[in-house]
């Protein structure tokens, strides 16, 4: 056989050579200094201080030093003792006392009241303990309206140069207030230093879209309203909002998941194949799928509000917030015409999934008789699970063993749980720092692409559907399956994933 794998010519456009790529790559990382605003909230405590702790022993970023800031007044000693508590809770790897100390190492705080002057003189201590060719990474974990005094105390504190700034979601409340943000935040910062997380993104599943999409000639030619009958995003979640019920009461389940989280991971479903492994040519296509999003209309829309959710503290009495939102919603475009994208989500539901599910047509005509079961139990569906153990089944019907021809729903499944490659799965949080770090937009979000959904959203936004009240435990209101029909939800799942062997 010949050797294909030399000299195969560049087909794409680009990356142009002088700009490669820098997605997948070991390239050397440059020394960084990390300033971690938020660092005594909620995401950093669960996700970044022990996912920092991880890239940091697992020599994936081994130069990094982290400068924790937030309104609480801490010293570097007493954040050492709360990061060591958030890394031994809720770190995925167990650390040793010897790995600790490398850490422990590492960390120092500022309190942001001591202001951009102790913060610059932090970092530049920092920086000097790190030798030559440090970047800086400000990380802003902070609530939305705190996010561009931090810009500012960032410019205040000369520390915008040889620096790259993660901002958290939402980007923005409605169109008006993201371009607003945008334009804000390119006063300070150029838009290739801005890195707009969507953690979702970063989940190793969501990539494996794209692999299972584009690495393989299978699937690609059945990708499209010929074949598929319509796609559903559901993620559920059984967690309920007790230490955020004040920020999620202006924010919702619309703008806390699907203006982020749905719609980026229908834009890996539904784009046209990308021209590079290469931020701008991802990005484009992604742009493109939210342009064909058809605006959201709210007689398409079941808003939720799980009963209790009002007593909780911070929570108005005759709040309208939803906790739970099922959606319609079409993309204006040859590939998906005709094709229903149904996507839910919600708090203190009845299960927690991460689930995409793609039901392809059925037969259009039958020679088995209507009692084999032949499309008793649905569509085919191939299911992508985005959990961190990233999973992808394929359903279809077969003959049950034994006389005569009884047709029942098998599968073909695969687990990354199950190969030998298990123990190299990184937490979302972990290869999107990286990533930022170095300087790769491949699985961010931009400008353009939010202000895109938001105006999309714009209906939505100024009419919502009144919330209908369902109670914990459950999958949403009722209304949720009038939404779907003549399709069901997935979820429940009938027959669930083959348990580990
Ligand atoms: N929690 C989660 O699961 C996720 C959160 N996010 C996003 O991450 C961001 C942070 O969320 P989360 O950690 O939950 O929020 P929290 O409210 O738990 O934490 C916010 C942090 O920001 C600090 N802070 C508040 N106001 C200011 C300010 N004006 N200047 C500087 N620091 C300030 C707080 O300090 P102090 O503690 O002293 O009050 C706290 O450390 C949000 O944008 C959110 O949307 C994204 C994905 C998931
Ligand atoms: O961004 C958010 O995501 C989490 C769900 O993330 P997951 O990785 O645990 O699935 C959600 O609970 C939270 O409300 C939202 O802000």
């Amino acid at each position: 056989m010949t050797d294909t794998s030399a000299h195969v010519p560049q087909t794409i456009s680009y990356p142009a050579e002088s700009r490669p790529s820098s997605r997948w790559s070991q390239d050397h990382l440059d020394p960084h200094v990390v300033v971690l605003f938020g660092a005594c909230g909620d995401l950093a405590r669960r996700k970044l201080l022990p996912g920092m702790a991880h890239l940091v022993l697992s020599d994936l970023a081994p130069d990094i030093r982290i400068i924790g800031t937030s309104l609480e007044e801490h010293d570097s000693a007493t954040f050492r003792t709360y990061t060591r508590e958030a890394v031994e809770q809720f770190g995925l790897h167990p650390m040793t006392e010897e790995q600790w100390d490398l850490f422990d190492d590492r960390l120092e705080y500022v309190p942001q009241s001591a202001g951009p002057e102790a913060l610059a003189a932090a970092v530049a201590t920092a920086e000097q303990a790190l030798g030559e060719g440090v970047r800086r990474l400000h990380y802003l974990s902070v609530p939305p309206k705190a996010a561009l005094p931090v810009i500012e105390m960032l410019r205040d504190a000369d520390l915008v140069a040889r620096s790259r700034v993660v901002m958290e979601k939402p980007f923005g409340t409605d169109l008006a207030s993201a371009i607003q943000l945008n334009a804000r935040v390119h006063e300070t910062f150029d838009e290739s230093q801005v890195f707009r997380i969507d953690h979702f993104l970063g989940k190793e599943a969501a990539q494996n879209i794209l692999a299972f999409r584009f690495a393989n000639g299978l699937f690609e030619p059945i990708w499209n309203r010929n074949f598929i009958d319509h796609v559903q995003i559901d993620i559920p979640e059984t967690l309920g909002l007790d230490q955020r019920a004040n920020f999620y009461e202006s924010t919702g389940a619309y703008k806390d998941m699907v203006v982020t989280h749905l719609f980026q991971v229908l834009a890996f479903v539904a784009m046209e194949p990308p021209t590079a492994l290469e931020p701008r040519a991802i990005s484009e296509e992604k742009n493109k799928v939210f342009r064909s999003l058809m605006p959201i209309e709210p007689r398409d829309v079941v808003r939720g509000q799980f009963t209790g959710y009002t007593d909780l503290p911070g929570v108005s009495p005759d709040s309208d917030t939803e906790t739970f939102i099922a959606m319609e919603c079409r993309l204006d475009n040859w590939r998906w015409a005709g094709v229903p994208f149904y996507l839910r989500t919600g708090k203190q539901m009845a299960e927690g999934k991460r689930i995409i599910s793609i039901a392809f047509r059925e037969a259009p005509r039958s020679m088995f008789p209507a009692n084999s079961g032949v499309g008793s139990a649905g569509p085919d569906h191939l299911t992508f699970d985005l959990a961190d153990e990233s999973k992808v089944s394929l359903s279809f019907y077969g003959k049950r063993p034994g006389p005569g021809m009884r047709l029942q729903k098998l599968s073909m499944q695969f687990s990354t749980g199950e190969t030998e490659a298990a123990g190299d799965v990184l937490e979302a949080y972990e290869r999107l720092i990286l990533d930022a770090m170095r300087g790769d937009h491949t699985l961010f979000t931009t400008a353009e692409g939010i202000e895109s959904l938001w105006d999309r959203s714009r209906q939505l936004l100024e009419d919502p559907p009144p919330v209908k009240p369902y109670a914990p435990g459950t999958w949403g209101p009722n209304a949720i399956h009038q939404l779907v029909a003549p399709h069901a939800w997935r979820l429940p799942f009938e027959r669930e994933w083959r348990a580990k062997k």
